[in-house]
């Protein structure tokens, strides 16, 4: 109550006091929740109807509310370093100045989380952990999860070996605690999760450390976040008399969110009371995919993938990222196993990868159309709208034959989804949501270019450089716009932040700078900022090279 739930939320909420509805539930207590709840319930009950005036509300939250931002102390990360060893792989100069900004970024982004919050929990939303994060930024206040692998992929990269750990045993804590990791450090969030991640965080710390003890103490707490998808996110299907186990996004609270309150409740206006508590439930089933919100999840009333956010049903639909990143958390963990020297654990492992794929490629694979759809549950067919995720088997190595990696680049050059100057939009519809046309998403960049690498053919490799070269351009020339990195792009445009949705697009941005450093990294060698340069990345050759010459 207060946070989550009850009048005093709907009364603070529904007088649209603030331009966010996250703002309201960010602020800390000054007295005690039952204190709180008592003042409020006396005012109430001397009020006609109950309700209180806008004015009464801004005494009231004066009285007994502080502004958001006081959970958290002063924080410098103690191992940043100036000039990390990945700079010298940078060869255009410009490129590389703008990847030491980038670097500089995560002391603006580290957060220490006061004492008073581990020892009055009550007074705040935010949740204790007990070490530092790096946050995404703008009203992001808190840590994210699915966020935070790009962001220690970043840190492992600059040398932040200690921030990466401390974030890791933030989310092994949490597991410890909830069962399961929140979808971002508030109280708010307690009910859902994000896509997990944390499996490929450690992978990726161990690989950067080779930190046997660290792997050991962890492993059981993965398992444990394993079994919980595994127990409360997955559905059954027959396939030609073979059962399959694939895993969806399901929340099971009829609530509006605390944090976007008025969006849902004017969503769901003229609806009955069942169908608000399913909507708003398919929705936080939407924010737990980390596609908040996206045409991806509507299924109109014909069973297809139209319609408008109110025909959001998330949990109807077995997506094929959630699954290839499981599968990929799966062959993870059969490795942790074999490093460890455990072979019943390492053959648990390749069982369940091995009975992953027979699903994957039973439920999700088109061999006609050579990708991955994702599945409805409602009519039981795929929907075969393209998104970035239609590919993601191929970042998570989760398929049987290499020959389905060429016919999944053959699908992406067919798509239409390549012909946008500044990376893969997240799908080809414009519904006004945020994870749709024309916004394209850090994460999706990076997983589609990692992807397209790993196919290893010339001609895959060429486009997930091709792709890397438009990201980092539209990343810089926004850059240089506005001295700012965006949590999302437009696709369209000269270094354009993205939009739509329900909050304005933000600023910092902890996945964006991320996978700019993951990519100025990988590709350094050959990325190059200005546009004459990228003319030749993209294929003109020798008119090319004499025009940089003569200029
Ligand atoms: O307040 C609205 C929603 O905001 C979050 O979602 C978006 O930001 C997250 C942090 O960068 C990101 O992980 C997510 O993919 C974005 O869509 C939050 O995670 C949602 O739960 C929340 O409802």
């Amino acid at each position: 109550e207060i946070y989550c739930t009850g009048e005093l939320l709907r009364q603070v909420q529904t007088a649209k006091l603030f331009d966010d509805d996250k703002y309201f539930v960010d602020m800390k207590l000054k007295a005690t929740p039952d204190e709180v709840l008592a003042a409020f319930q006396n005012l109430t009950s001397s009020s006609p109807d109950n309700n209180l005036k806008p004015s009464e509300l801004r005494e009231f939250l004066n009285t007994f509310f502080e502004e958001p931002g006081k959970e958290f102390e002063q924080w410098t990360p103690p191992d940043w370093h100036d000039k990390p060893l990945f700079l010298s792989k940078v060869s255009d100069a410009e490129l590389r100045s703008w990847a030491e900004k980038l670097h500089h970024l995560w002391k603006s982004l580290g957060r220490k989380i006061r004492a008073d919050v581990r020892d009055h929990p009550e007074l705040y939303s935010q949740i204790y952990t007990p070490h530092p994060v790096i946050v995404p930024g703008g009203r992001f206040r808190e840590l994210y999860y699915w966020d935070s692998y790009w962001v220690i992929n970043g840190l492992l990269l600059s040398e932040m070996r200690e921030t990466a750990r401390g974030m890791i045993q933030n989310f092994l804590y949490l597991i410890d605690r909830y069962g399961f990791i929140l979808n971002g450090g508030r109280v708010y969030y307690e009910r859902r999760s994000q896509p997990p991640f944390l499996t490929l965080m450690v992978e990726s710390y161990y690989k950067a450390t080779q930190d046997k003890d660290f792997l050991r103490a962890a492993l059981p707490v993965l398992e444990k976040e394993y079994h919980f998808w595994m127990q409360n996110r997955s559905v059954a299907r027959e396939v030609n008399g073979t059962v399959h186990v694939l895993n969806h996004y399901s929340v099971q609270v009829g609530q509006p969110r605390p944090e976007s309150y008025t969006d849902d409740l004017e969503l769901a206006e003229g609806l009955t009371e069942g169908a608000q508590e399913s909507l708003w439930a398919e929705l936080k089933a939407g924010a737990e995919s980390g596609w908040d919100f996206s045409s991806r999840w509507f299924v109109d009333s014909q069973g297809g993938n139209s319609g408008t956010l109110k025909d959001t049903r998330t949990s109807q639909i077995l997506p094929v990222d959630l699954n290839a990143l499981l599968c990929r958390n799966e062959k993870t963990l059969a490795s942790f196993y074999k490093i460890l020297g455990d072979t019943a654990g390492a053959e648990r492992y390749d069982r369940a990868l091995r009975e992953r794929l027979q699903a994957i490629e039973a439920v999700l694979w088109d061999p006609q159309r050579g990708v991955w759809f994702d599945y409805s549950l409602v009519n039981n067919r795929s929907h075969d709208a393209f998104y970035p995720s239609n590919l993601a088997p191929l970042w998570a190595q989760c398929y049987s034959q290499p020959a389905m990696g060429e016919r999944a680049l053959r699908y992406l050059q067919e798509s239409g989804a390549l012909k946008y100057p500044n990376g893969v939009p997240t799908s080809l519809t414009n519904s006004g949501q945020q994870w749709d046309l024309p916004n394209a998403w850090p994460p999706l960049q990076h997983m589609l270019i990692e992807g397209l690498w790993s196919v290893s053919t010339e001609e895959a490799e060429e486009v997930a450089f091709d792709l890397a070269q438009r990201w980092i351009r539209t990343n810089w020339l926004a850059y240089l716009k506005y001295e700012a990195m965006f949590e999302k792009y437009d696709v369209n445009g000269d270094g354009k932040p993205g939009g739509g949705g329900e909050y304005e697009v933000q600023l910092g941005f902890g996945w964006t700078n991320g996978v700019a450093l993951q990519l100025l990294e990988k590709f350094g060698d050959r990325l190059v900022s200005s546009s004459t340069s990228l003319t030749c990345s993209l294929g003109v050759g020798l008119i090319c090279i004499a025009l940089v010459w003569l200029l």
